[in-house]
Parts: C-alpha cells; structure tokens; sequence
C-alpha cells in the first residue's frame, strides 16, 4: 500500500512536487503519465526514498518511504540504471544476489532468451543501453520485490525486450505485486495498467481508472486537445485546481 500525503519536494527554490496526495493499493497497476518536468520521476524518486518529503509524508505498507523495511521489498528501475562498469554482466548479477542474499542462479537464468545471453562476460561499460536497460531491471528484481517502480523502461528497448518486458510486467501485476511505471507511451498501459494518474505541475491532477479502455481513449475523453501531455501544448493546465 502507497500512501502519499500532502508531499512537497524542493529543489532549491523549484517544487518538483506540490502537496501531491496518492493512494495505491497492493496488486494495482498505475502508470505515471504528463509532460516534461511535470514530477513523474521526482514521484518515482519519493517512492523509492531517494528524496525526502520537503513536507507532508510518503508511506509503503505503513512505514516512510526512506526506511530500510520499505527498501528490502522494493525495486526501482532508473532511466539509466547504476551499475558497476567495470564489472562483467554475470559478475554484476552474482554481486547483487549476494547482497539481498539470494543464490544468483535465478538472476543468471533471466539472461537467456535476451541479448545479453552471450554476453555474460562483457563489461558493463561495453553495454548498449537497451543492453544496460535488460541488465538493470534483473538486478534491481533479484530479491523478488512486492513493490516494482520503473521510469520510462522501454525507453532503448528494441520491439522483442519490449515485449518481453511487458509480459514480465504482466506476469508480476498477477502475482500480486504493486506496479508503478512512468512513461510518455501511453500504449504502454493499455492491457497492463489499472489506473493512470495524470500529472501536472507536480501534482496529480486526475486519477483516472482504466476498466480496460485504452489509455489514449481514456485521456481523450478527459483531455480533448492534449495539453496535459502533448509536449508543445501552450498552457499548463496544472495551474487549475486539482480534481481527481
Ligand atoms: N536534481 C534536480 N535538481 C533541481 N531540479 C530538479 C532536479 N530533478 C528534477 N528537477 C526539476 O523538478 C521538476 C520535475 O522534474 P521531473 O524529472 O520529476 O519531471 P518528469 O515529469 O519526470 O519529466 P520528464 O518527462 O522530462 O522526464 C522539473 O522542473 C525539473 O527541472
């Protein structure tokens, strides 16, 4: 469960997040959605305890987002995920499993099938970054989280990881865990997501539930001209009161 309250983050004098309020509960889906520099990532960021609340509180089964009990049942998948460069695939893989003190053999076997089946022996460095994209979401999951944030995970991704990736989402969405993914391809939610929160201005402005309809159709209806997502839109509508 999600509980985000009121939350303000800073950086120095901008609010990247206005008193934002959200609520998930376990199981769901949710897919983060709004334009540039509307506060999906620094949301992502509160979630995973990277940035503290300037004020109001962001809670994960009941404890602030920044506590280690939060951090050992999360996974969160950055843009650009941190590795260690100079350490092969197989080499990175065994290092995180041993640090959530999992056997790395279930980490290595997800290799197969993708395009770094082959390249275990590579250095990170010598990674593409759909490459690195792969890798990131095994290690950042070795320790079977219940709680999965992504930003923008198919940003790289050719059509084949793509679609691997969204039957992974699938697959875990089924199992119960609590899904939320950021991205600027709203195809992404269709058949996966259960609800799309709309982000403007750093707040969420509409939580919109799914119920299967497509998420473009959805927003459509909510947002004939664009202008809560449509990057050259003249005006930000996250200046209105919010509504959900
Ligand atoms: N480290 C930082 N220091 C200062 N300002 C930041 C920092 N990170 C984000 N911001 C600002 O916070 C606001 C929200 O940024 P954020 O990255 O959360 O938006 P976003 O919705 O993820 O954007 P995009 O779709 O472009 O990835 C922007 O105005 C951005 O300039």
């Amino acid at each position: 469960m999600i509980d985000i309250d009121g939350a303000t983050v800073r950086y120095g004098d901008r609010a990247a997040l206005s008193e934002t309020t959200l609520r998930i509960a376990p199981g769901e889906f949710v897919c983060l959605v709004g334009r540039n520099g509307s506060g999906k990532t620094t949301l992502l960021r509160l979630l995973a305890g990277l940035v503290p609340p300037t004020s109001g509180t962001v809670r994960v089964d009941g404890v602030p987002a920044a506590d280690s009990r939060a951090r050992a049942r999360r996974a969160f998948l950055q843009a650009d995920p941190p590795l260690y460069e100079y350490l092969t695939v197989a080499e990175q893989l065994r290092l995180v499993a041993r640090l959530y003190r999992r056997p790395p053999g279930p980490a290595l076997a997800r290799l197969e099938g993708t395009v770094l089946a082959d390249r275990r022996d590579s250095l990170v460095r010598e990674l593409s970054l759909g490459m690195r994209k792969q890798l990131g979401l095994i290690a950042a999951t070795v320790h079977a989280p219940d709680l999965v944030l992504l930003d923008e995970p198919s940003n790289a991704l050719d059509a084949s990881a793509a679609a691997a990736l969204r039957s992974t989402l699938a697959q875990w969405h089924a199992e119960g865990r609590l899904i939320v993914l950021c991205t600027h391809d709203l195809a992404w939610a269709d058949g996966l997501a259960d609800r799309l929160a709309v982000m403007s201005a750093g707040r969420v402005l509409h939580d919109l539930p799914l119920d299967g309809e497509p998420a473009s159709a959805a927003l459509r209806r909510l947002d004939p001209d664009g202008l809560l997502t449509r990057t050259d839109a003249p005006q930000d509508p996250g200046s209105e009161s919010p509504t959900t």
